[in-house]
């Protein structure tokens, strides 16, 4: 028997609101919320002071698991995962070998239920060759378009080359897809121009002027066109501009929007003054701009343009990071402290506790029709954060839970840190310690066919 847990007295935020209540967690769901009497067979946790918020859904991240398991695996990133407060993820399909076939995808399930302490998702890729498997969809699993130019390297890039298959993958789709934006025959032109000047080491300042901001608006106003035409639902992958972000609208709830869009942690954190300091470390693609950037992705966020915030958690070994400008691999891991950046912004005034949460634990599920998550309500899967406010700690090495073992981030100090996570009623983390073997659930979807 699992033991039922009473939650006492914590700050929950939740559906835009702050308040104090207990929240009673039996088996694996939220029972009650409210005044609640303890019992003696209660195991009581003294949420007086703390924050307790719905556990963070990672629309975008690449635990590498099959295949690329020496940068990472589903097991050592799903423990970061809910170290971060992060109780559910949707991984992505630039997997060895790619997810690009229903078994593929199964298997990963397969390995998520084995490996995982966290909730999974899994999108399928499409590069073009496998338009019957897309659309002989499963509903109740997930859908992705992904560029193949960056992710299936070597087959050419759809959206660049391939628009005949582009339209029929949007003409054909039942579900959501979901986008990497960036027009590579612009950043190809670029890689080039750099190239001739400076050789193999480019300085990674330029990154962002090669992987340019036209390179994303131009991307992006394409993918927009194409999925109007089709009435398609198009949901494109961390934006990097603030040019971009008039393409999205404001006016009209997340349910109803056909286009949506997300922004990752680093986009909003770094700005292109950490390449000194950080060099390689933080070239990402898309790459780190400006603080305009940064500051107009944030701006765009608070005023429901930008529907989800997700990291792009993308590990890599040191030494594939620590490499002359072509060679050093884009990516960086950030699951396990993309609640804590958050929290830093609303630690400075930038923004509320209450927008955090809809767009790191609402919105998610609403934009994957995930069920019974998301939110901290009764009857729901109880995946819950509770959050210590003020409690300083500084990333280092000792406690960087990732395989590989390093973080763009180390030597920053938070102010807010997780103290205690549960994940389907399960406390998988508390103060430090896990609880190994439990094991997430696949997040159930409720997508229904398109006529
Ligand atoms: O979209 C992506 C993919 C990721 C990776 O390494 O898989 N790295 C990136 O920088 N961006």
């Amino acid at each position: 028997m699992k033991p039922t847990y009473l939650i006492q007295q914590a700050t929950l935020v939740n559906e835009g609101k702050t308040f104090v209540a207990d929240v009673l967690i039996e088996n694996e769901k939220i029972q009650k919320i409210g005044s609640i009497p303890a019992q003696e067979d209660y195991l009581l946790i003294d949420g007086k002071g703390k924050v307790l918020l719905p556990g963070v859904i990672d629309g975008q991240v690449h635990f590498r698991d099959p295949g690329l398991t020496h940068k990472a695996d589903i097991h050592s990133e799903s423990k970061a995962a809910v170290a971060g407060g992060v109780t559910s993820f949707i991984d992505m399909p630039n997997t060895r070998p790619n997810t690009l076939t229903m078994e593929l995808l199964e298997e990963k399930y397969q390995i998520a239920s084995q490996k995982s302490v966290a909730n999974y998702g899994f999108l399928l890729g499409i590069n073009g060759e496998n338009l019957e498997e897309a659309i002989t969809w499963d509903t109740r699993k997930l859908l992705a378009l992904t560029d193949d130019g960056l992710y299936f390297s070597g087959k050419g890039n759809i959206l660049a080359d391939r628009p005949d298959m582009l339209e029929k993958i949007f003409a054909a789709n039942k579900g959501i897809l979901a986008i990497h934006s960036e027009k590579e025959e612009i950043v190809e032109k670029n890689e080039e121009a750099y190239r001739e000047k400076y050789g193999d080491d480019v300085p990674v300042k330029f990154h962002p002027l090669i992987r340019s901001e036209q390179a994303c608006y131009e991307a992006t106003e394409r993918a927009i066109a194409l999925a109007k035409k089709h009435d398609a639902k198009l949901h494109i992958l961390h934006l990097s501009t603030a040019k971009e972000t008039s393409l999205f609208r404001n006016d009209i709830p997340l349910k109803d929007k056909k286009i949506t869009t997300e922004v990752s942690v680093h986009h909003l954190w770094f700005t292109d003054a950490d390449y000194e300091e950080k060099g390689t470390l933080i070239k990402w693609n898309p790459a780190i701009k400006t603080q305009k950037d940064a500051d107009g992705l944030l701006q765009a966020l608070i005023d429901d343009r930008i529907d989800l915030i997700t990291t792009d958690h993308a590990p890599h070994a040191l030494e594939e990071k620590l490499k002359p400008y072509f060679q050093s691999m884009s990516g960086a891991p950030l699951v396990q402290h993309s609640l804590a950046c958050m929290l830093e912004f609303f630690k400075r005034g930038k923004i509320s506790l209450e927008k955090i949460v809809e767009k790191m634990c609402h919105n998610p599920a609403i934009l994957y029709k995930i069920k019974e998550r998301g939110y901290i309500r009764e009857g729901y899967f109880a995946d819950l954060v509770l959050v210590n406010m003020d409690s300083p700690w500084t990333v280092s090495k000792e406690n960087i839970l990732y395989k590989c073992g390093w973080s763009p981030l180390e030597g920053t100090q938070f102010q807010t840190q997780v103290e205690k996570t549960f994940v389907n009623g399960n406390l998988v983390f508390d103060q430090g310690d896990f609880q190994e073997d439990s094991r997430g659930k696949a997040l159930e979807v409720e997508w229904e066919n398109k006529e």
